[in-house]
């Protein structure tokens, strides 16, 4: 199955995230699936938070934040009837705004587990409540915001 992200050309590989041309990025990949986006990622160990074998907790929300945007293009693209891959130029959305909730601490040297659940589609806006996972513990939950770029942006 082909990643959310690699259906974008490659002029918007750049992204610190996701982009697959962007060498020193975490060249995330995520995957709508029966109604539910999900990506994996084991982070490197120089992601430490204060507390030492915990990860940083800017780099757990990057984690939310790049895949929220995905999610968000996935399920615009979903709410209109058309595929990720079957548009030459898919819908690109950033973020507006994340929350993000440290539930337990995130054990690094596993692989994470993100997860995205649409909440709503109105119009430019839409709202992706996200989760991230370690051992099948929830170690973090989002909530965001994605507002689709106008066209020529
Ligand atoms: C370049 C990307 C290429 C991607 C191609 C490949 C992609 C592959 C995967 C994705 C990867 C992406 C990248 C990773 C995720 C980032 O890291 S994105 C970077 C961080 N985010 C930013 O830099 C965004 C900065 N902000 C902005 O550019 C502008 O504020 C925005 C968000 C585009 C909105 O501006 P605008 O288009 O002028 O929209 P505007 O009319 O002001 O607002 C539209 C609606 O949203 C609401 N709204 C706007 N901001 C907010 C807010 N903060 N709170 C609540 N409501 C808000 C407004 O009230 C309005 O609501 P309605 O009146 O329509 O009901």
């Amino acid at each position: 199955m082909k990643a959310i992200q690699d259906c974008y050309p490659p002029k918007y590989a750049h992204c610190y995230g996701c982009g697959h041309g962007n060498p020193a990025g975490y060249q995330l990949k995520s995957y709508l699936q029966e109604g539910i986006t999900q990506a994996r990622f084991t982070p490197g160990m120089q992601y430490s938070g204060g507390v030492p074998g915990h990860v940083y907790g800017g780099m757990i929300a990057s984690l939310l934040d790049c895949h929220g945007t995905a999610s968000a293009a996935a399920f615009a693209s979903h709410e209109r009837g058309v595929a990720m891959e079957e548009q030459i130029e898919p819908p690109r959305f950033v973020t507006a705004s994340l929350k993000v909730d440290f539930k337990n601490p995130t054990p690094q040297g596993v692989e994470l587990l993100v997860r995205g659940e649409l909440i709503s589609v109105e119009g430019r806006k839409v709202r992706v409540a996200l989760s991230l996972h370690a051992n099948d513990v929830v170690c973090a939950t989002g909530e965001m915001l994605a507002i689709e770029l106008r066209a020529g942006a």
